[in-house]
């Protein structure tokens, strides 16, 4: 590679940051002004411009301008200001950035199967560059966040999942590898659009779909035996299906179910513990769900699999559930159901009311939204709960801010600060007679990253109900008592390096007791201070360079 290349080549750039030493091993002379910026510097100019801005997107794109340009330098400001930044490169600015994609759109290092390349789909695999993968995030664009089908556009959330990878956990940006399927769009407005970029065709479904999807994967797979796919976004019963005939064959989860899953439950560990008690006295509560899609079947799995760990009958910990969505209860007489839910379809209530009507009859303890819709949790709802708890907890996990389904506000201020909040995007602290209330950020930003690194580093065969359950518990015991009696749920972002540390050691060790690490890289004690051998630092790779 030329020096030049170097120059503009975001793997291996650091721009005015190379140092005298690096500019001469790379015969940079001339290329570059004399004083050479520290990262420190650097990191410091860039966040004047970010901090200059106000438009959201504008921002996530100075963010992502500068990974087109140096990927290690963005990673050195990204992992040093995470909790300020993660709103710019994840939800909600990543939803923005789905939305307008097609209006500012650059190359990016990512790779397009669409269904005009049937019989090139290996050509396609071939293209990409490196030779090492270790994590693919796959999306359809089916369900982007809340903002329903966004067709190629949806690539964005690979991209911003990535990040997250690389940045909240150290996975090597360079074996990461951002998918989008394009299968077509039921999104009218993109497809009226002259300049969207996708296939403008009706979306692709059925047989020929799951046919299509599975000849990407299984030449993804056959390129890199040993990566993770991770599936995000797919519209619900694509979802579903797709996991059901993956998860079994490679080393694959989706995020959305299982991820969503794992972290809610860590949630829920903590609110119970605030109350002094553990997940399997969630049987004496009535958690009532917004919306019955992937998200929602996935949490409910996984906070009954938490209970049954805790000695609860399986039979016994889902009478605690009960779903809405767009056609009422998931109750008796709906014949509108898939297999998923229809394990929580409640004999013992006539299906079809709604949330309203619902909440009257079973008096709801727990709300958790996620129906993708604003403004479904109202006050009357909240007027219900607190008929039957002096405490609720109140999810509104829906993405991105736009789609809550309600805010930390207007939650504190119909229960005078007395309940668990908990929401998918970031909401600022609320302050009520001089006392901080807590809105913790509930979404699979706690869990995927560190649960696919560990997978991906180890090569384990399989991700197993087990290495979910132990990602949650080891999630949710890095909260004091002291913290979940305030309303804390989550240890602090600004941590989040180690919080996805500590996760990845147990679930690694989970996977090893379950024998799903066929050639495991070290002795169980020590697998913590292996994975710190593999963590991707961006301060040492830029010294690298
Ligand atoms: N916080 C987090 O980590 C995560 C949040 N989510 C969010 O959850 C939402 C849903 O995601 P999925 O379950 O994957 O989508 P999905 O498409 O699989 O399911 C959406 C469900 O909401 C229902 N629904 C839609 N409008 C409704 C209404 N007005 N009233 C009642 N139900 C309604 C639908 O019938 C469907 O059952 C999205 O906004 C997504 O961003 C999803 C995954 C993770
Ligand atoms: C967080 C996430 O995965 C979603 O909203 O879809
Ligand atoms: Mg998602």
């Amino acid at each position: 590679m030329s020096s030049m290349q170097v120059l503009h080549e975001p793997y291996q750039s650091a721009m005015e940051v190379f140092t005298p030493e690096q500019r001469t091993k790379h015969h940079m002379r001339g290329l570059l002004p004399a004083t050479p910026l520290s990262p420190e510097a650097f990191e410091k100019r860039i966040l004047a411009d970010f901090d200059a801005e106000t438009d959201p997107l504008k921002k996530f794109l100075i963010l992502s301008d500068l990974a087109d340009r140096s990927l290690h330098l963005y990673y050195y400001v990204i992992t040093r200001n995470f909790g300020k930044l993660n709103p710019f490169i994840y939800t909600p600015t990543v939803g923005l950035y789905c939305q307008k994609y097609h209006l500012c759109h650059r190359p990016k290092r990512v790779l397009y199967y669409t269904l005009r390349d049937e019989g090139h789909i290996d050509e396609i695999t071939s293209n990409w560059p490196q030779k090492e993968v270790d994590i693919v995030v796959m999306t359809d664009g089916g369900r982007i966040l809340g903002l329903g089908d966004q067709g190629a556009n949806g690539i964005g959330i690979p991209i911003g999942k990535l990040a997250l990878y690389c940045a909240a956990a150290g996975s090597d940006p360079e074996k990461v590898l951002p998918v989008q399927i394009d299968v077509g769009t039921s999104n009218m407005k993109l497809r009226d659009d002259p300049l969207y970029l996708g296939l403008n065709q009706d979306r692709l479904r059925g047989d020929a779909y799951y046919a299509f999807v599975g000849t990407v994967v299984e030449s993804i797979h056959k390129r890199w035996p040993k990566a993770l796919i991770q599936f995000e976004d797919f519209g619900m019963v694509n979802a579903l299906d797709l996991l059901d005939i993956w998860r079994n064959k490679i080393l694959s989860f989706n995020d959305d179910i299982q991820g969503t899953g794992a972290v809610t439950l860590a949630a829920l560990i903590n609110a119970c513990r605030a109350r002094g008690k553990t997940v399997k006295d969630l049987v004496n509560d009535r958690i009532l769900f917004a919306g019955a899609g992937s998200a929602a079947v996935g949490i409910a799995d996984a906070i009954v699999a938490g209970m049954v760990v805790e000695g609860v009958p399986k039979e016994e910990a889902v009478k605690s559930f009960f779903f809405v969505n767009t056609k009422g209860l998931v109750g008796k007489g709906r014949t509108d159901l898939n297999p998923s839910q229809i394990r929580y379809q409640r004999q013992d209530f006539p299906g079809g009311t709604d949330l309203i009507a619902t909440a009257k009859a079973i008096k709801p303890t727990i709300v958790i939204g996620v129906s993708g819709t604003p403004n479904q949790f109202t006050e009357e709802l909240v007027s219900i709960m607190k008929e039957n708890t002096p405490c609720p907890i109140i999810f509104p996990l829906s993405n991105p801010t736009s789609q809550a389904e309600c805010t930390a506000e207007q939650v504190f201020a119909w229960t005078g600060g007395k309940a668990v909040f908990a929401a998918g995007s970031p909401f600022a602290p609320v302050t009520k007679d001089g006392v901080t209330l807590h809105t913790n950020q509930c979404n699979n930003m706690y869990i995927f990253p560190a649960l696919g690194l560990a997978a991906a580093k180890v090569h384990a065969t399989r991700v197993t109900d087990r290495m979910l359950y132990r990602s949650a518990a080891a999630l949710a015991e890095q909260v004091s008592e002291e913290e979940v009696k305030k309303g804390i749920l989550f240890p602090p972002l600004s941590q989040i390096r180690d919080i996805s540390h500590k996760i990845a050691t147990a679930v690694v060790h989970e996977a090893m007791d379950e024998g799903v690490v066929p050639e495991p890289p070290c002795k169980k004690e020590e697998v913590h201070e292996w994975l710190r051998t593999q963590m991707y630092d961006p301060a040492k790779k830029l010294a690298e360079l």
